[in-house]
């Protein structure tokens, strides 16, 4: 797959030399259901026309440019995750637009002009609501009218989960209220953060406290206690998530595995969040107790 990076205005090097594509549009955090089958589409648009199957999607997210007071955006998969998917999926060309205000002002019709066409797209693949553009203003239909015949539009319609749009706000909404058994429903599968072990201690044989320290801009689910699948290296382990302690914007969790005998120390891991077992997580003052003495039980 290759990735290229844009920072309006786009130049004209990278325009003169896209070979014909075929493009899903939008923002993709989750690469959910319904993004999965807006991927597939487009991917079988692409094929069937001999066209390369690309995605162009924005970095950071545009609430982050349009809304700043809110802070840092965290994400379901912050872009090295979206690539790995986007990669899975058989994308062949991701172009990732840096989002920011000179860009977020551009009309519909000038986005539709530089990008669109600008990037050699034959065919543009989106969801039934999608906005782009100034204010959000351009739609589904002003897309095909400022595309002047040049590319072939598809919509894709909704898909939903018992009535209700799958969406990556009703999977944040899910995280946030610790409901990550339901996620899978809207998702594909169960919810995923990549970190690292910073500390780790083996006690009664195989069993091991860690501290993971998770990716800055991820996205984690309300406190309490869960049950989690650890991978590491290939294997995957039964774990509790004890605790989640929040230090300078990024999270760290306190997981219990009960039958873990290898050297987890400073290895990168999945963590996957299988259910929620307490809502209230017990009061902790900090990790440290945990890593100092060799056998401790929760
Ligand atoms: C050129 C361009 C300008 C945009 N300007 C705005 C804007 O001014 N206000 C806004 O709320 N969203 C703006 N957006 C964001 C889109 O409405 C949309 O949220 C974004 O493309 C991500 O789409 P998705 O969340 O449907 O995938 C803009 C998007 C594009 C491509
Ligand atoms: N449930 C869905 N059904 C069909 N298309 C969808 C669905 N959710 C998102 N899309 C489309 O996928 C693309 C990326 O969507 P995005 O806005 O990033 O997702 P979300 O609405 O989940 O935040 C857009 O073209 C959008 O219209």
């Amino acid at each position: 797959m290759e990735i290229i990076q844009i920072q309006h205005p786009i130049s004209d090097s990278l325009k003169s030399k896209m070979e014909p594509c075929a493009l899903a549009l939008g923002f993709f955090d989750g690469v959910h259901k319904g993004h999965q089958k807006l991927l597939q589409r487009t991917k079988d648009i692409a094929k069937r026309n001999k066209l390369t199957f690309a995605v162009m999607t924005f970095f950071p997210h545009p609430r982050e440019i349009i809304n700043p007071k809110q802070g840092k955006m965290k994400y379901l998969t912050p872009m090295v995750s979206k690539e790995e998917r986007f990669l899975e999926m058989g994308v062949e060309k991701l172009f990732v637009v840096q989002f920011d205000p000179y860009f977020s002002s551009l009309s519909p019709e000038a986005f539709v002009s530089q990008y669109i066409i600008g990037v050699n797209c034959k065919h543009v693949v989106a969801g039934f609501d999608y906005h782009y553009g100034r204010m959000g203003k351009g739609n589904m239909e002003t897309l095909e009218k400022d595309g002047k015949g040049k590319f072939s539009v598809t919509t894709v319609s909704k898909m939903d989960h018992v009535g209700e749009k799958i969406s990556s706000t009703a999977i944040r909404q899910l995280l946030s209220i610790g409901n990550v058994n339901l996620i899978p429903h809207f998702l594909g599968d169960y919810y995923k953060v990549k970190g690292m072990v910073q500390q780790s201690s083996l006690f009664y044989k195989n069993n091991q406290f860690l501290k993971i320290k998770i990716d800055e801009s991820y996205r984690i689910p309300a406190n309490g206690v869960y049950n989690v699948f650890v991978d590491i290296e290939g294997s995957r382990f039964n774990g509790v998530c004890h605790q989640v302690t929040y230090k300078n914007n990024n999270a760290s969790l306190l997981v219990y595995l009960s039958n873990c005998f290898i050297d987890t120390s400073l290895k990168q891991v999945n963590v996957i969040w299988l259910q929620k077992v307490f809502t209230k997580q017990k009061e902790h003052s900090d990790f440290r107790k945990y890593f100092v003495y060799d056998e401790i039980v929760i």
